[in-house]
């Protein structure tokens, strides 16, 4: 995709912060011409060796991860612009607030709701992986619903994102603690079952309210990460059936090679069997 030169303001009015990321603001805007509403993130570049702003490689990373993708739970990018301190990207806009936002004024969802939302999010899992690319920071904030009330689920920020080919040796320390999986805290080779990992602590949140790993600080929930120190307390789990349980169970293994695909997640009993009762 180009990067366009000239002024963004030109083609769109930019409105309030919707968002902010680590060296980006995410803000809402509208293309003058039709009204039609957009987001916009606007990305700092590093300048010089400085350490403030994102590396063009990674912002060139996330743009040719968000061009190759193309699914309906999957931000969508129309167009880049560049000026000499940042790089706008403008993207579908997205205005239902986080999953976790509808979360919070339910405590938890469901087992139909939660079934619901977690097959939407390994819909566009399943697409990112059949691609070879790996999220690497799937978490709560990432996940965002479509509009107020809609069920429709988007995932955002590519910024760690990757195109992790099978056996290709990648490793990095990145990521929110709580959602990471053993092989990003004992710095060993990433792939796209990192992903799964991440899915099966979102499920457990999302059935729960509560989050199985942690801790006190970041040593603790690094340290029940590594150490599978998790369980399924009965004051949150009473009532939560065996196959959801089970679904967990698949994802919260250590080993990557013997944690469930997301093609088995998506075959597995308790995606299959609410999807007659619950269409997203
Ligand atoms: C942050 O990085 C990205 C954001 C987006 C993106 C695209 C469309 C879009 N519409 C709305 C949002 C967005 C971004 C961040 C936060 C929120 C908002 O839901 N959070 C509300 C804050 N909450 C704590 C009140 C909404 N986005 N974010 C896409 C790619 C990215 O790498």
């Amino acid at each position: 995709m180009e990067f366009k030169k000239e002024s963004v303001d030109i083609k769109y009015e930019i409105g309030d912060d919707i968002g902010r990321g680590q060296f980006a603001t995410v803000k809402r805007c509208r293309e003058k011409q039709t009204g039609s509403e957009f987001a916009a993130k606007f990305i700092r570049k590093r300048r010089g060796g400085g350490r403030r702003g994102a590396k063009l490689e990674d912002i060139q990373r996330e743009i040719e991860i968000l061009t190759e993708t193309n699914h309906r739970n999957i931000i969508n990018l129309y167009e880049v612009y560049e000026t000499n301190r940042e790089i706008i990207l403008i993207l579908e806009l997205v205005d239902g607030g986080e999953l976790f936002e509808h979360l919070s004024e339910r405590d938890k969802l469901c087992e139909e709701e939660a079934s619901s939302f977690i097959k939407q999010i390994l819909d566009g899992v399943e697409h990112l992986h059949s691609k070879h690319i790996a999220h690497l920071d799937l978490k709560p904030e990432n996940i965002l619903l479509q509009d107020r009330g809609s069920t429709a689920v988007k995932l955002i920020d590519f910024g760690l994102s990757r195109k992790i080919a099978p056996k290709q040796d990648v490793r990095a320390m990145m990521g929110t603690a709580e959602f990471v999986a053993p092989e990003v805290v004992s710095y060993e080779p990433l792939s796209v079952a990192t992903d799964m990992w991440s899915i099966g602590v979102l499920t457990y949140i999302l059935l729960s309210g509560a989050s199985p790993f942690l801790g006190e600080n970041q040593q603790d929930t690094y340290h029940n990460i590594t150490s599978l120190n998790y369980q399924f307390d009965e004051e949150y789990f009473d009532g939560t059936s065996e196959l959801a349980k089970d679904f967990i169970q698949n994802l919260l293994v250590k080993d990557q090679r013997k944690r469930a695909t997301i093609y088995e997640c998506l075959k597995h009993p308790w995606i299959k069997h609410y999807l007659n009762h619950y269409q997203s």
